[in-house]
């Protein structure tokens, strides 16, 4: 059987390096490009790449996707930044290429994955909710990305449940003290060095408290969401977002 041809994209980052030897590892893939900053994406389609692992930055990942899909590469994207103008933007894309496939995961871990789905069924039964999530000082975005979608599946589980807003008194604060307001769920962004890539959901309710936590403690722990999604992406054309998809999960 012929070999999946994929390319990765920031190939010399600290998630990307990781992919790279992931690629090569895989009996069922060849690894057909790895490009970093400056270089042409020119080379993508010259290796034949039907694949590409976009794991660069938020400000790169537009220009990498608009080729990706313009030229019919479908593509497992791992980088933040995400907002309803660039899923728009990126759909009208995808639209103008029939077939392409693009799998946007906020997190390729099996564990945040489900700390995800724990957190949205748990969200309505509680009358607090708050996220902190902890991540390597050189992390250039906050919250992250991962923290942003949880938050967001929280808020849209109680919106379904007409759980009323989380109880708070606060009338004065220090700006950023309670967080970043995501649909109304506070988000808060710890960088510490030592860590990886963290996260909790604290729930509350009358006399009890329920804290669902995530550790990435290795880039490794990315690695099988990224090969699945490289695997799977082609037969899901359009797009994917969230790994919950290719997990049966969703
Ligand atoms: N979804 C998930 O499970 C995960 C997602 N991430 C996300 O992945 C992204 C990368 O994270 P991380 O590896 O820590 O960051 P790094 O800064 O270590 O890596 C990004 C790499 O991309 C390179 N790069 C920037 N622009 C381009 C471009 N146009 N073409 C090719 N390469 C480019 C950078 O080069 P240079 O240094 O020269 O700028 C750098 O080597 C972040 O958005 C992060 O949040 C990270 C871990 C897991
Ligand atoms: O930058 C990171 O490291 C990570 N980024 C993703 C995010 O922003 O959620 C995924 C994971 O948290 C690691």
């Amino acid at each position: 059987m012929s070999k999946l041809r994929v390319a990765v994209l920031g190939a010399k980052g600290r998630i990307g390096s990781e992919a790279v030897k992931a690629v090569e590892a895989a009996e069922d893939m060849e690894l057909v490009a790895a490009l970093g900053r400056g270089d042409t994406l020119e080379t993508l389609a010259a290796s034949g790449a039907q694949v590409a692992v976009e794991l660069t930055t938020p400000d790169s990942v537009m220009a990498n996707l608009e080729y990706c899909v313009g030229h019919g590469i479908h593509a497992v994207v791992g980088t933040t930044g995400w907002t309803e103008d660039r899923l728009e933007k990126l759909k009208g894309w995808l639209a103008a290429s029939p077939g392409t496939g693009v799998l946007i995961a906020p997190n390729f871990s099996i564990g945040a994955v489900l700390t995800m789905k724990f957190a949205q069924l748990a969200a309505p039964w509680f009358e607090s909710v708050e996220v902190v999530e902890l991540h390597h000082p050189n992390k250039v975005d906050a919250p992250s990305g991962t923290a942003t979608r949880t938050a967001q599946l929280i808020a849209a589980a109680r919106r379904d449940a007409g759980t009323p807003p989380a109880p708070d008194a606060t009338t004065t604060a220090l700006d950023g003290a309670r967080g970043a307001n995501v649909d109304g769920v506070p988000v808060h962004a710890v960088r510490l060095r030592g860590l990886l890539a963290h996260q909790e959901v604290l729930l509350g309710g009358e006399g009890e408290t329920l804290t669902i936590r995530h550790d990435s403690l290795h880039h490794s722990s990315f690695m099988p969401g990224i090969l699945l999604g490289a695997r799977r992406v082609g037969s899901a054309p359009g797009l994917t977002f969230g790994l919950e998809h290719f997990l049966d999960l969703s």
